[in-house]
């Protein structure tokens, strides 16, 4: 099944300029979410995890997922004000402005090991602030996954070091 069929382009969403990947068809198809989340999977292979964090909001829904497969924990990374206990958070910047990232400072075990998963690596801002507050907590980050690279962005420079992998690359 070709995944790239499943992602719609819309142009100038949500500034002008941007070319927004829309994977609400993908989500909206069990024959592709569920042949996207065994990709993700297999892009793992057998190492182990105890943890997968998730990054709000287009994170949350494959990073569940993988989670319950892989019989992991899921941790949420949130905007924010979203979070109702003690936080560590992160500022970073986005294709289309800047934010920060909350997680709470429990989440995370010294020498959990750790997939982090998105749909999206555009500039790698989020990914690389991500991957900050994990360690930060003494998290062990095994693999970044994502559904889809924007490879134009050159995010994964900002992620050098980690094993960086995507199901669908544009
Ligand atoms: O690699 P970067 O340039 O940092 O961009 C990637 C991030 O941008 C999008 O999130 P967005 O902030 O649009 O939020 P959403 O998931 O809530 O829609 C996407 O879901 C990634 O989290
Ligand atoms: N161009 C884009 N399309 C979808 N999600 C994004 N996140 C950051 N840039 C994006």
């Amino acid at each position: 099944m070709d995944l790239s069929n499943y992602i719609r382009t819309i142009n100038d969403f949500p500034k002008p300029g941007i070319v927004f990947k829309d994977i609400t068809p993908l989500l909206n198809s069990p024959e592709a979410t569920s042949a996207c989340l065994e990709q993700l999977l297999e892009l793992l292979g057998d190492r182990k995890i105890d943890k997968v964090v998730g990054i709000e909001s287009r994170g949350f829904f494959f990073a569940t997922l993988l989670a319950h497969k892989l019989q992991a924990g899921f941790i949420p990374i949130r905007k924010p004000g979203k979070l109702p206990h003690k936080i560590i958070r992160r500022s970073y910047a986005l294709e289309y402005g800047d934010d920060h990232i909350e997680m709470h400072e429990d989440a995370i075990e010294k020498g959990d090991l750790i997939l982090l998963h998105d749909d999206v690596l555009a500039t790698g801002g989020t990914a690389k602030a991500a991957c900050e507050l994990i360690e930060h907590l003494g998290g062990v980050i095994v693999q970044c996954n994502f559904l889809m690279e924007l490879e134009f962005l050159n995010g994964r420079d900002k992620i050098a070091g980690y094993d960086v992998q995507s199901v669908l690359k544009f």
